[in-house]
């Protein structure tokens, strides 16, 4: 019993010191991983530093202005934000100092020898170098220096600025953190040895400590591993340690935190003289009690207990970085957290249970299956340890973002996991940083906007654009970059445009409006542009951002809109709401010149059947080249709309002052749109096998006519006019016109008689200034209405006859006579237009055929003089040789 005693308690004691082991494996790894990331983080911090120097040097070699003063004042400024450093300098492409920090030692010595400095020279792309500890001879100090390449506008080589550690400050932030009485933090460089260490050791100036590094760490190093663990005695203090080597990563550094054997087994060892005594005690006193003891032994209550006294240090030590600690005790799933995790997220002792559901439920919805699933590998063994990035609910309900690391660290005798430990460390500032850079880069690169940055001072010079200006402008990004933005050719702003915006935002700080920007094509395009002035810390607004995006598809989805709204979407003709808009225009129009106004109110006749007959398609054709035929009858002046269906309107504006004369024109202009409307339709139907074809179609319109002057009419009551005399139209058997009573001009006998044909009244407009073609034109019409008129009233066929032949033969020699008027006056289409009268003369002579056989239709007479000769030849045709002959 009493060996059994003794192997128990063997056991229990072998046991204690694999646990304490393993609870200093964790540790040092994860102090290794904290130290690693602070320094990750000053060398990122000296950087931003040592961009904004470049930048302010680039600005100044942009504007051509070099400002000793405000390159100090930019130095001082980044020099006073990182005071643990030895201030940035700046060196020239020949390596000696050309400005520094105002706590420099001055003169500095040249750098060209130095590798970073050759390594910068040589290559245009070195970016971020962070060098090895070198002894400064100005400082007289070890330091690292952290380093960039200063470039001129062309890519050559300018020279460098470079910023520089202590290795003393780097040893005094590793001491931070708690690593016991004998513990070891050291800094190497992959190829030129140790940089720093803690405790710090003594080294003469220019003599680094090279020899004093464990042959193991070098061949890490040489590996390019990322991390590892070992045992070592050091060659500095001849001390056993338990280390964690680990690559800082991004950077040619390597990290080691060595755990003395001494501090981390030390409970271990009180803990086991006591553990022997009391085995000893127990095997003689009461051997039957054994077994007890070795259950209370292996139950972990006093190995326990040990362990924890001694995880104090670790904890200690962890918090001391920052991070807060916890400790899983897997198989009841109580977590138990120390002060520094609690004071993390904000909880007194008491808020949290050691639940795990409770745990569990501090954790980010959306971050709980990622979690779990890591737990899960590590928990299994897939992984050496746990991982995560995860968010935490903090007190005030808000969450931060934590990096949490664990590992088990104790198994039963069944292999499972009985306990894990890890640490917290709250990386919401990284992340946030993380983030907020993330989203201006993105916002830059990826806007959809274009935006242009721009310098100020140097004459609102360009500084840069992202690429959707090129994807907008077709600029490329060189093509712009240090040009002055008013003599860019894809902006082209009027320079008082241009100076008065810039007044504006130099006053306020904002401006935004519409603008039309150029293309590289030379296309132009509307934008909608917004800029803001970017201020530093004094106020002073030194730059101007500007965004603006291509605005012609919403500029045309608008036009969309309106044309929707105003226009009709069949024929494109106004709809009723423009033409409310256009007749109240034109009432105003009225009132400006007295003139008079009138309204056509067109109804196609029978239309109707044509769609139940082929279909709304033809139906939908026929409306289409009904609305292309009004538009050919009627100035560009006048206004033709649908109201809907098959219901049209023509508005014919400043006709004459007076309504005898207006009610002549409207009607002229109403018969020339029956007779037009009433030619035959060539419609076609949808194509079938690769055939087109056609159908016939005729159709005639009853057309209401009103006249409408300023301010006795509103543009309803004259659309109620016309539609009363288009239904009288109807009415009266359709393919007609019909006049509003009101607006008709007292008819001579003749008119009355002559019904709805027209009477055609001569007005000086129709003079081309030539004497005899004037007389001529007058008499024909005059001789066209009379002929007309004694045809309608009945006149004998003698009569007509000898009027007919009269009207032919004046017709024939008026042609003459102008021809030889226009063609002596040099009128470019006198072959064109003589083409014209022999048409009419050949149209003549059929007329008076069927006419002496009998067969004249007054319709077709009538279409002839009214149309073809009066409207369409003089009023129109011989208009185009008027200016030749005046
Ligand atoms: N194809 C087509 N037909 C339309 C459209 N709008 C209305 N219609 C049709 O046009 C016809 C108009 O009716 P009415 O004016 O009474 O027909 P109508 O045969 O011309 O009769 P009257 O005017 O009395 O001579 C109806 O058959 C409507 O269905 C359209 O946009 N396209």
């Amino acid at each position: 019993m009493v060996a059994v005693i003794i192997a128990l308690t063997g056991w229990a004691i072998f046991e204690e010191r694999a646990d304490a082991r393993r609870a200093a494996v964790l540790a040092s790894a994860n102090v290794a991983q904290i130290l690693a990331d602070n320094f990750t983080s000053s060398v990122r911090q000296i950087d931003l530093g040592l961009l904004a120097i470049i930048d302010e040097m680039a600005r100044q070699k942009r504007s051509a202005r070099i400002d000793a003063a405000a390159l100090a004042a930019t130095i001082d400024r980044q020099n006073s934000r990182l005071r643990e450093t030895l201030g940035f300098r700046i060196f020239g492409a020949d390596g000696a100092l050309q400005a520094g920090s105002a706590n420099l030692a001055q003169p500095y010595g040249n750098i060209a020898q130095r590798n970073y400095f050759m390594a910068h020279r040589d290559n245009a792309d070195s970016g971020l170098l962070v060098g090895p500890a070198e002894f400064g001879l100005t400082t007289h100090t070890w330091r690292v220096s952290v380093s960039r390449r200063i470039s001129n506008p062309n890519g050559s080589f300018a020279g460098v600025v470079i910023c520089s550690i202590p290795t003393k400050v780097l040893s005094e932030n590793f001491a931070k953190v708690d690593m016991g009485s004998k513990g070891e933090v050291l800094l190497a460089h992959a190829d030129a040895g140790l940089a720093a260490r803690f405790p710090e050791v003594e080294r003469s100036d220019e003599l680094s400590f090279d020899g004093k590094l464990d042959p193991r760490f070098l061949e890490i190093i040489r590996s390019g591993a990322r991390i590892a663990q070992y045992e070592y005695r050091s060659p500095v203090d001849a001390v056993d340690r338990l280390a964690t080597v680990r690559w800082v990563e991004g950077f040619p550094y390597y990290l080691l935190v060595g755990v003395a054997e001494e501090d981390y087994l030390a409970k271990w060892r009180r803990n086991t003289l006591w553990l022997l005594l009391f085995a000893s005690l127990m095997s003689a006193a009461v051997v039957a009690g054994a077994m007890n003891i070795h259950r209370r032994i292996s139950n972990a209550g006093i190995a326990d207990a040990a362990l924890r006294a001694n995880e104090f240090r670790w904890k200690s030590a962890l918090e001391g970085a920052g991070a807060g600690v916890w400790d899983w005790d897997v198989p009841s799933g109580e977590i138990r957290y120390s002060a520094g995790w609690r004071e993390m997220l904000g909880y007194d002792e008491e808020d949290i249970l050691p639940g795990r559901a409770q745990s569990q439920a501090l954790i980010h919805p959306d971050d709980h299956t990622r979690v779990a699933a890591a737990v899960r590998e590590h928990l299994a063994g897939k992984t050496p340890r746990f991982l995560a990035e995860l968010r935490l609910r903090c007190k005030d309900g808000q969450y931060r973002w934590i990096l949490s690391r664990g590992m088990i660290i104790n198994h039963g005798a069944d292999g499972k996991p009985l306990r894990m430990i890890g640490t917290s460390t709250d990386i919401s500032a990284r992340k946030r940083d993380e983030e907020q850079l993330r989203l201006s880069e993105n916002v830059f690169t990826h806007a959809q906007e274009a935006i242009v940055l721009c310098d100020v001072d140097s004459g609102t010079t360009v500084i840069d654009v992202n690429p959707a200006f090129t994807r907008i402008t077709g600029y490329l990004r060189e093509e712009v970059i240090g040009r002055r933005v008013s003599e860019l050719e894809a902006f082209r702003y009027a320079q008082d445009v241009f100076e008065a915006t810039q007044r504006a935002l130099l006053a306020v700080g904002y401006w935004s409006g519409e603008k039309t920007h150029y293309r590289k094509n030379g296309d132009s395009y509307p934008v909608f542009l917004r800029v803001s002035a970017v201020r530093d810390d004094t106020g002073a607004a030194n730059q101007f951002v500007a965004f603006f995006s291509d605005i012609s598809q919403q500029k045309e989805q608008q036009r969309q809109l309106e044309q929707a709204a105003y226009c009709d979407t069949l024929t494109g003709l106004p709809n009723r709401r423009l033409l409310r808009d256009r007749l109240t225009l034109a009432l105003a129009g009225n009132k400006r010149n007295g003139l008079h106004g009138a309204l056509l109110l067109l109804d196609l006749d029978n239309f109707k059947p044509l769609n139940d007959e082929h279909g709304h398609a033809l139906g939908d054709l026929l409306l289409i080249e009904v609305a292309r035929r009004l538009g050919a009858s009627v100035r560009e002046v006048d206004t033709v709309a649908r109201l809907g269906g098959d219901e049209f309107v023509v508005v014919l504006t400043g006709l004459n002052a007076d309504a005898a004369l207006c009610r002549r024109e409207a009607q002229l202009v109403a018969e020339k749109i029956r007779s037009l409307l009433a030619e035959t339709y060539v419609l076609p139907l949808s194509e079938d096998g690769g055939e087109a074809s056609f159908v016939e179609h005729h159709c005639t319109a009853s057309i209401g006519v009103t006249l409408f002057k300023h301010p006795d009419s509103y543009p309803d009551e004259i659309l109620q006019r016309a539609d009363k005399a288009m239904y009288a139209a109807k009415e009266s058997g359709r393919n007609a016109i019909g006049f509003y009573p009101e607006t008709a001009v007292p008819a001579t006998t003749t008119d009355e008689l002559a019904g709805k044909l027209i009477h055609l009244n001569w007005s000086p407009d129709y003079e081309c200034g030539n004497r005899l073609i004037d007389d001529q034109h007058r008499a024909l019409v005059a001789a066209a209405n009379r002929l007309l008129t004694n045809i309608l009233t009945g006149h004998q066929e003698t009569q007509l006859a000898a009027q007919i032949d009269a009207l032919m033969q004046d017709l024939v020699q008026h042609f003459k006579d102008e021809e030889a008027i226009f063609t002596a006056a040099g009128f470019p289409d006198s072959d064109g237009h003589k083409a014209i009268h022999r048409q009419l003369v050949e149209e003549a002579v059929a007329i008076v055929e069927h006419f002496h056989s009998g067969q004249l239709d007054v319709g077709e007479m009538f279409k002839f003089l009214a149309q073809n000769v009066v409207t369409q030849h003089i009023l129109s045709a011989d208009r185009a040789f008027f200016p030749y002959v005046r």
